[in-house]
């Protein structure tokens, strides 16, 4: 393959989810080179092999287990590191222990080549989106988290469900904090450019029943861990995505979290919200009319990352 070709993905963590999306990653063929990185050396080999041993059956890719270091020359860095959460725990309860875990490690991880991309998907993933952003002074639109891509998907794929179309089919995002104070914007879903209420009406089937959608996007994740233990498969899937349209400059929008920096007055904080991403990353933040609740909501969801934030040591500065 011409040195030009090479396209490099680093996976920082390979547990249950940086090896879901070191999966997904590899089956799409994106990518000629896939690293995996994990302070647990045995289990990225481990990873490593059993996904390499699968060659034979896709596009051509070099799969290693390998350093830090091995990560610097990667178009993207997947930071999958830390612990998940335990039944009864809130992603934001992970906060100093996964902190810590991203503090320690970033050094190593840079400087990141060229115009290279950090995809945070550890939790609480707004928190240390920003805290990355922070502590590596990269231009903002090179710092992401994966946000609410994985949580859109689950109010689509519900959508899905009640209307009786197919979820790509079905334009609905969730924003704000990827997790319990996400704001799901019922005022611009729609099917084809009908709302989603009007749609399903029309239909003849029952009408949605909006509050127990909503509750059901927002606890969709202690209701896989109770059952299961940690959540995936739908995860690894989201990143691939993100990577897609990075990588092939797709200019998708996608919720992916990043900084927010004035949108509906809210500024220094990261959460999702509908963003163009290709390769410079986030590239563009869009503004997307909501309701005057969804507004509030979004308001509340800032307020409460912004509290945590307050309780991290972080440097200060301009970010923009
Ligand atoms: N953003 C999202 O939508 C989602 C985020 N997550 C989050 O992803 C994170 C990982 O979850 P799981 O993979 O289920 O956990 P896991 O426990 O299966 O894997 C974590 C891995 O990180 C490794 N690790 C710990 N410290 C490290 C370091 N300093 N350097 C390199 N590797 C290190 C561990 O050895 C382990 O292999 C959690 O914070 C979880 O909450 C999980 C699902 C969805
Ligand atoms: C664990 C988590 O963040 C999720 O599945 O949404």
């Amino acid at each position: 393959m011409p040195v030009n070709d090479k396209r490099k993905i680093a996976v920082v963590g390979v547990g249950a989810v940086g090896s879901a999306s070191a999966y997904a990653v590899m089956m799409s063929g994106l990518v000629s080179e896939l690293v995996l990185v994990d302070i647990n050396r045995e289990r990225a080999e481990g990873e490593a092999m059993d996904l390499a041993h699968g060659a034979s059956f896709i596009k051509p890719i070099r799969i290693y287990a390998g350093d830090y270091g091995d990560c610097r020359d990667a178009d993207i860095i997947i930071f999958s590191a830390g612990v998940n959460q335990k039944p009864g725990e809130t992603r934001l309860d992970l906060v100093q222990r996964n902190f810590a875990i991203l503090k320690e490690t970033l050094p190593h991880l840079l400087p990141l080549a060229g115009d290279g991309i950090l995809l945070v998907v550890t939790n609480p993933v707004d928190v240390l989106t920003y805290a990355a952003l922070r502590l590596t002074n990269l231009p903002p639109n090179r710092v992401m988290g994966s946000g609410t891509v994985l949580d859109s998907s689950r109010f689509r794929y519900l959508l899905s469900a009640c209307c009786q179309v197919e979820p790509r089919n079905i334009h609905a995002y969730v924003v704000g904090e990827h997790g319990d104070t996400e704001v799901p914007l019922w005022s611009l879903a729609n099917i084809a450019g009908i709302p989603v209420q009007e749609f399903c009406c029309w239909r003849g089937v029952p009408c949605i029943k909006t509050d127990d959608i909503t509750r059901r996007v927002r606890e969709a994740a202690y209701e896989v861990i109770a059952r299961k233990g940690a959540t995936f498969y739908a995860i690894g899937l989201a990143v691939k995505r993100i990577c897609e349209s990075i990588l092939r400059d797709e200019n998708s929008i996608l919720t992916v979290s990043g900084l927010v920096d004035g949108q509906y007055g809210i500024q220094d904080v990261c959460f999702s919200l509908p963003s163009i991403v290709n390769r410079e990353g986030r590239a563009r933040v869009l503004s997307v009319p909501l309701a005057r609740e969804e507004e509030e909501a979004l308001k509340h969801s800032a307020g409460v990352l912004k509290s945590i934030l307050e309780h991290l040591d972080l440097p200060h500065g301009n970010l923009t």
